[in-house]
C-alpha cells in the first residue's frame, strides 16, 4: 500500500545556497530568522516539538549554520537533510518542478527593473487583444503596497494594474467586481499566449476587493497561468502508470495541470491541511498527495512579517500529530520548501536558499541524510517509493527508508 504526502512548505528556506552570491542574497536564512525574530518580540522562542522530530531543526542548524531558537525541540526521529537548487532561478514553479524531476536549467525571461518595465509592443499588442483602457504600474512592486498606491485609479479608470518581480512573472491585480473577475482570468490568458515568445514562466491574476486605498485586499481567487513544464515530471510518470496524483492547492496550477488526476483548492494553511488530512483518509494504493502551503510565501515571507511567519508555523506544528496518526506502515510522508523567502531580509522577494528534505514513516529512527545537490533527490526517492522508471535527475534516497512492501 504504497502511499506518499508531501507537505510544501512554500518559502521555509533552511540557510542561503552555495549560489547564494549570485542573487544577492548571503546571509539569508528564513526559518532561523523568523525563529530569531519571534523569539526578540515575544521574549520567548517558538515552541516546535514536531517540526523538531522530523528532523526540521537539525537540517537547519546543519544547513545554515546558525542556531535555531525553539522550544520544546525533542531529538529527531526522521530522515532529514538538506538540498540545494540546480534550477537557474529561485521561483516558485522551478523548485516545484526540480522537486519532482525537472530541475530549470534554461534562463526565464524576466521584466527589467526600470519604469516602464514591460515592452511596449507587448502593451500595445495586450491592450489591442483585451481591449483595456490601458495598464498601471507597468513596473516592479509588492502586490499589496502597488494596491495602496494605485487601487483607486483602478477602479476609475478600468485599466488594470500590471506589475513584476525578480521573478518570471507578469502579475495583473483587478477589482472583482468593478473589473470583473471572470474578465481579470480572460485577459490573464491572453497575457499568457502574448508571453510564451518572451519565455515569461507565469501570468498571475491577482484580484482583490474593497472600497479604498485603505481597505483593498487581495481575495483567494488568485489564479496562476503557468508554462508547461520542460519535460515529464514525477507527476505526469506516476499518472501514466495508473497512480493517483492529487493537488491541494495551487500544485496544479503550477504544474499547468499535467499529470494530476485530482485536484482541491482550499482557502489558507488550516484549511489546506484539514483537506490533506481528509484526502488522505481516503487515497487509495499508489497515490501521491501534494500540498502547497502558499501563506507561509505569499502572507508572511513576501509581506516581511516574520512573526506572523512563526505563528503560521506554529499552527503547522500544531497540526501534524494529525497526519502523522494516520500513516500506515507503507505511508511516507515529506515536508519540503521550493525556495526560501526570509521575512528579515531587504526587499520583499524570495531568497536562494537550501531547503528541508525530510522524510517520515512511523517508527522510524533518526537518518540524517546530508546536504543533497538537487531538489530532484525527492523526486527520484518518490520514483523509487512508487516502483516507477527513474528519472532524468536526483539521486534516491530509498535505501535509508523502509520500502513499501
Ligand atoms: O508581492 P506579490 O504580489 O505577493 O508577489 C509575489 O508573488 C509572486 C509569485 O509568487 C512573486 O514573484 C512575488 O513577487
Ligand atoms: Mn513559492
Ligand atoms: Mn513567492
Amino acid at each position: 500500500m504504497a502511499r506518499a504526502i508531501i507537505l510544501m512548505a512554500d518559502s521555509l528556506g533552511i540557510g542561503a545556497a552555495p549560489d547564494a552570491d549570485k542573487f544577492g542574497d548571503v546571509g539569508a536564512n528564513t526559518l532561523a530568522h523568523l525563529l530569531k525574530a519571534y523569539h526578540d518580540e515575544t521574549g520567548k522562542a517558538l515552541s516546535l516539538p514536531n517540526l523538531s522530530k522530523l528532523g526540521l531543526i537539525d537540517a537547519c542548524e546543519a544547513a545554515g549554520g546558525e542556531t535555531c531558537l525553539v522550544s520544546d525541540r525533542q531529538a529527531s526521529q526522521g530522515a532529514w537533510g538538506y538540498a540545494k537548487e540546480l534550477s537557474s532561478g529561485k521561483d516558485t514553479p522551478s523548485g516545484h518542478w526540480e522537486m519532482t524531476g525537472v530541475p530549470v536549467l534554461f534562463d526565464w525571461g524576466y521584466f527589467p527593473k526600470t519604469q516602464p518595465s514591460f515592452p511596449q509592443e507587448f502593451v500595445d499588442e495586450f491592450i489591442a487583444r483585451t481591449g483595456i483602457p490601458g495598464i498601471l504600474g507597468n513596473c516592479h512592486a509588492s502586490g499589496t503596497t502597488i494596491l495602496e498606491q494605485l487601487g483607486e485609479e483602478h477602479v476609475k479608470s478600468g485599466k488594470p494594474i500590471c506589475y513584476t518581480s525578480a521573478d518570471s512573472v507578469f502579475q495583473i491585480a483587478a477589482h472583482e467586481e468593478s473589473f470583473g473577475l471572470e474578465r481579470l482570468y480572460e485577459i490573464c490568458e491572453i497575457a499568457r499566449e502574448l508571453l510564451d515568445k518572451l519565455n515569461i514562466g507565469r501570468v498571475i491574476a491577482r484580484p482583490f476587493l474593497g472600497t479604498s486605498n485603505a481597505d483593498f485586499a487581495r481575495t483567494g481567487n488568485r489564479r496562476d497561468y503557468s508554462v508547461l513544464p520542460p519535460s515529464p515530471t514525477l507527476l505526469d510518470v506516476l499518472s501514466k502508470h495508473g497512480g493517483e496524483v492529487i493537488s491541494i492547492g495551487k500544485i496544479a496550477d503550477i504544474y499547468a495541470h499535467q499529470g494530476i488526476t485530482q485536484k482541491h483548492k482550499a482557502p489558507g494553511l488550516m484549511n489546506l491541511l484539514e483537506k490533506s488530512s481528509e484526502v488522505l483518509a481516503n487515497a487509495p494504493d499508489n497515490s501521491l498527495i501534494f500540498t502547497n502551503l502558499v501563506d507561509f510565501d505569499e502572507k508572511f515571507g513576501h509581506r516581511r512579517n516574520p512573526v506572523g511567519y512563526a505563528k503560521a508555523l506554529k499552527e503547522f506544528d500544531d497540526y501534524l500529530p494529525t497526519i502523522l496518526n494516520q500513516l500506515n506502515a507503507d505511508d511516507v510522508l515529506m515536508i519540503t520548501a521550493d525556495h526560501g523567502c526570509d521575512p528579515t531580509f531587504p526587499g520583499s522577494e524570495h531568497t536562494r536558499e537550501y531547503v528541508p528534505v525530510i522524510a517520515y514513516q512511523p517508527g522510524m529512527q533518526n537518518t540524517p541524510l546530508g546536504e543533497r545537490n538537487s531538489f530532484a533527490d525527492i523526486g527520484q526517492t518518490l520514483a523509487q517509493w512508487f516502483n516507477l522508471p527513474a528519472l532524468e535527475y536526483g539521486d534516491g534516497f530509498l535505501n535509508k527508508l523502509n520500502a513499501p512492501k
